[in-house]
């Protein structure tokens, strides 16, 4: 696996775990990063000693590169980044927001900057601020989401930027890597597959709602917030679908999904809690250790590889 972003990030294989709130820790960041890919530890509304504790902790149990995902919406974002300037992190991702004025201080330390985008034009601004590579989530990844499926919006700001993009949203196994890269996406970002590993903290409910769940079950809520999200089906969703039906619930449903991700992940209630998950979650049927997952979307790549000289 020899391209751009394999040099860029000095991993084996070219495979991103997602930042995602709560359930990104240490153990999960570092597992991914001692199979070959980039493990990322997801900083989401945490208080920077939180997020500097796990980084000493990734830092124990991998000498491999991994990064930090900065979620912008977070109160701490800016402290986060203050701190991160310090740590001379080898990567650092960015979400829900953009990353513009921390793109230079990140860069001056030698931390590659990656901001997940929805858009070209977010891509393109991204491209003319610095940023090292971009990764290009469609509408089927799960939380916080644009309108664009990944299908759709990969070949579109591969045509319109030179840095290297990666591939977000829907993507679980061998035949959504290489998909990614037909798309002209020199890498991926997964992050539902990886919630299902033995290594993530998140609820044993939490992962078996996702493995029992089937391909319509990861809806969007709160379309009127500006914030929409994608979790599984279960009674909030049901709530929050019903809340919609009137503008003026708009703070109290932004309020109920984002308070309500670590009631699911954390204490394991998947009822009233917000089980966020993509739309890959039909395709997972069990729990596997970080390493079976990308070893087995390797073995996946070179099968399908071995089927393309037939065209
Ligand atoms: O133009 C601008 O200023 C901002 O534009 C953007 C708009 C959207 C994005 C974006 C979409 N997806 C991502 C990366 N994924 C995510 O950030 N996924 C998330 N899941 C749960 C989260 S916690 C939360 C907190 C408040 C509201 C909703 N969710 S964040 N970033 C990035 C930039």
């Amino acid at each position: 696996f020899e391209n751009r972003l394999v040099k860029l990030l000095g991993v084996k294989y070219p495979i991103i775990q997602g930042g995602m709130a709560w359930v990104a820790t240490a153990e999960l960041a570092a597992a991914v990063s001692n199979a070959g890919g980039l493990g990322i530890i997801g900083c989401g509304a945490a208080p920077v000693e939180v997020v500097k504790q796990e980084i000493l902790k990734a830092k124990e149990m991998t000498d491999k590169p991994f990064g930090v995902n900065v979620m912008l919406l977070s109160p701490h974002a800016d402290s986060i980044m203050e701190m991160l300037y310090d740590e001379k992190i080898s990567v650092v991702t960015t979400g829900a927001g953009n990353p513009g004025k921390y793109i230079d201080k990140l860069k001056n330390v030698g931390t590659k900057v990656i901001p997940v985008v929805p858009s070209v034009a977010l891509a393109k601004r991204m491209e003319k601020l610095g940023a090292d590579a971009v990764i290009v989530e469609g509408t089927e990844a799960g939380g916080h989401i644009g309108e664009l499926t990944t299908f759709a919006i990969v070949p579109q700001v591969v045509d319109n930027v030179d840095i290297p993009v990666i591939a977000a949203g829907g993507i679980a196994d061998g035949r959504g890597f290489m998909a990614a890269i037909s798309l002209g996406a020199e890498g991926v970002q997964i992050g539902t597959r990886f919630v299902c590993s033995n290594e993530c903290i998140a609820h044993d409910q939490y992962k078996e709602k996702i493995v029992n769940s089937k391909d319509r079950d990861a809806i969007v809520t709160g379309r009127i917030t500006g914030h929409p999200v994608r979790i599984i089906k279960n009674k909030l969703s049901r709530k929050i679908i019903n809340l919609e039906k009137d503008i003026e619930n708009k703070d109290e449903i932004d309020k109920l999904t984002v308070g309500s991700l670590k009631k699911a992940a954390i204490d394991g209630d998947v009822t009233s809690g917000s089980v966020m998950a993509g739309q890959s979650s039909g395709l997972i049927k069990d729990i596997k250790s970080c390493k079976e997952i990308i070893d087995d979307i390797i073995t996946e790549v070179e099968d399908i590889k071995g089927k393309l000289y037939k065209f």
